[in-house]
């Protein structure tokens, strides 16, 4: 498959490159003054958060540690299983310290949820989370989100880390699937 056939993959493009990284270069700033004097610990959530994580880190002009937790909920489908997983825990022993949690997309917000409580629950000094991409009227629980990128329609969305059976992370654009592709 060539690169430019993923695109006929989607409906719509709904948020480009340039707009992301200018939102992400908007949250590093918020990031920077709410933080000044301490020291962070930005997790990032394995696999979406990749591309996420590696900008925002970079856009940040100040020291950060990193490390990265892999849950699943999804599989292979396009709906949330609402059973979170660990794959891979922290590395770090997270007691006392700041943590910010760096993921893809609130959908359901199951995920967040569970591991909000989860890293509350290891005795964090503090535990915020920020979202690039939030879909309302999705919500199954209200997840208390510090930073978010965009609220964006319920619809599955492919692209910037987030994908469909493992594949469209690597698009550079956010993009609305194209339900002739898992219908
Ligand atoms: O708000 P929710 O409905 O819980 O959905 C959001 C979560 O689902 C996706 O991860 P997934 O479990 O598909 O794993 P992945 O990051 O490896 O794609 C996404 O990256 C979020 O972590
Ligand atoms: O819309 C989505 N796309 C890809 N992965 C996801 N995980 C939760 N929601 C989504
Ligand atoms: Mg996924």
């Amino acid at each position: 498959m060539r690169a430019s056939d993923i695109q006929d993959d989607l409906t719509e493009v709904l948020v480009t490159e340039a707009e992301i990284h200018a939102k992400l270069d908007e949250l590093a700033d918020r990031i920077e003054a709410d933080y000044v004097g301490e020291e962070l610990l930005v997790v990032g959530v394995l696999r979406g958060a990749v591309m996420v994580m590696a900008d925002l880190v970079r856009a940040l002009d100040r020291h950060v540690e990193m490390d990265w937790m892999a849950v699943s909920s999804y599989g292979a489908g396009t709906k949330s299983s609402g059973v979170v997983k660990i794959l891979k825990d922290l590395d770090t022993d997270i007691s006392g310290r700041h943590v910010l949690i760096v993921e893809d997309i609130i959908d359901s917000g199951l995920t967040l949820d569970w591991l909000q409580r989860n890293l509350v629950g290891r005795g964090a000094a503090s535990v915020e989370i920020c979202a690039l991409f939030r879909k309302p009227d999705a919500a199954k629980v209200e997840v208390d989100v510090r930073y978010v990128g965009f609220d964006i329609p319920n619809a599955f969305v492919v692209g910037y880390g987030l994908d469909y059976a493992e594949k469209y992370r690597n698009l550079r654009d956010v993009g609305v699937l194209a339900p002739h592709v898992y219908s």
